[in-house]
């Protein structure tokens, strides 16, 4: 079922777009494409999407942003795919969700799908576009949309620059024509790992940089944490088959900068609570929202140790996360690190 707001004149050029996933992100797209196109926003809670629809606002997740007149909200799964047939299908939820998500798409004819969440599978250390490939195979045209983005300025329509990566041409030009456009650029790549790296591992470092912050440890440390991270997403996405290139863009270094210094930034905000000696339940419970760096640390920290990768800043935050090391002793021990050469290859002087 969907609420139909949308009696005003169709838009010249406008598509058919569908987001499942009615979070904070979820509802900034679907704001914010609904400028120019006609949008269903689905959300898997009925009783949350029929009070959504009544408010036209999302109380929950994004309050204070009204929905314009051509986005509607849905909580019939098949009305919203079927929505999007011919257009764009973004799925919207956290990593955790994005396998039961696909799984619920099987079956269904999807010429396309974009998703947004950044991060690895916390039990199989996926990247999302290796869940795609496992769920819907290769048939489906798929690719990541990410870049430095907070929810709240997306729906304001404050200006962002995203990037779409898939290894499809057509899939990034049918982005490309759909999302850019208004305050939104959208840049593309066919480094869908680089992209989806970056993503993931700027959320453990934004933990790391709030935690710095929370303890006064002043900007100079940030910027170190900031720059040294930013060799930990090189040598990981390296690893797995990234581009260097890739990292000093929107979704690697532009990212990583929004994350670490912006204070809403939900991974940031886990820092800041955590140094102010919160426990982890406590400050994840306060945030309300998923904070994807609380199991990506977990997911990386293995990966990393798997493939020979050394990743000391998200081993220091996995340690304060996981091993109830204390956050001064997250600092102590990356001081207390041997001297080497600033290379992102740690063997080079
Ligand atoms: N909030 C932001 O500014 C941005 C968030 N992202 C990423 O987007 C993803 C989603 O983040 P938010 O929407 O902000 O999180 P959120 O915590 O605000 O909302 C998560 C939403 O996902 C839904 N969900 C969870 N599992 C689901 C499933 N299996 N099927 C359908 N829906 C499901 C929840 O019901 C909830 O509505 C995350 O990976 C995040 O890192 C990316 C860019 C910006
Ligand atoms: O990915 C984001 C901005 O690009 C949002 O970051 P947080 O999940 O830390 O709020």
């Amino acid at each position: 079922m969907h609420d139909n707001m949308s009696n005003t004149a169709p838009v010249l050029g406008a598509r058919r777009i569908s987001v499942l996933g009615a979070g904070a992100w979820g509802t900034a797209v679907a704001i914010a494409l609904a400028q120019r196109h006609e949008v269903v926003l689905w959300g898997r809670n009925t009783l949350v999407m029929q009070e959504m629809a009544a408010a036209r606002d999302n109380v929950a997740y994004l309050p204070g942003h009204p929905f314009p007149p051509n986005l509607s909200i849905s909580f019939d799964f098949d009305a919203a795919v079927a929505h999007a047939a011919d257009g764009l299908l973004i799925a919207a939820c956290p990593v955790a969700g994005l396998r039961p998500l696909l799984q619920q798409l099987q079956g269904h004819e999807i010429p396309n799908i974009v998703w947004l969440c950044k991060g690895f599978e916390y039990e199989t250390g996926l990247l999302p576009h290796q869940i795609v490939q496992e769920v819907l195979g290769d048939k489906v045209a798929g690719g990541a949309l990410s870049g430095p983005s907070f929810a709240q300025e997306v729906a304001r329509g404050l200006p962002c620059a995203l990037t779409i990566a898939s290894g499809s041409d057509a899939l990034r030009d049918n982005v490309v024509a759909t999302v850019h456009g208004g305050n939104i650029r959208v840049y593309s790549s066919a480094d869908l790992a680089g992209v989806e790296v970056g993503g993931a591992v700027k959320n453990v470092l934004a933990i790391a940089t709030g935690i710095a912050d929370g303890l006064g440890l002043g900007l100079n440390a940030r910027a170190a944490l900031i720059t040294r991270g930013l060799a930990e997403i090189t040598r990981l996405g390296g690893a797995l088959g990234g581009q260097v290139e890739t990292f000093m863009g929107l979704t690697g270094m532009g990212d990583l900068i929004l994350t670490c210094t912006g204070d809403l930034s939900r991974n940031r905000r886990v820092g800041l609570g955590l140094a102010q000696g919160k426990s982890l339940d406590t400050v994840v419970g306060e945030l309300g929202h998923v904070a994807e760096g609380v199991p990506c640390a977990k997911a990386v920290r293995e990966l990393a140790a798997k493939l020979g990768v050394d990743m000391p800043i998200t081993n220091a935050v996995a340690g304060v996360l996981f091993d109830g090391d204390q956050p001064q002793a997250m600092v102590a021990r990356l001081l207390a690190r041997d001297p080497r050469g600033e290379s992102v290859n740690p063997a080079a002087k």
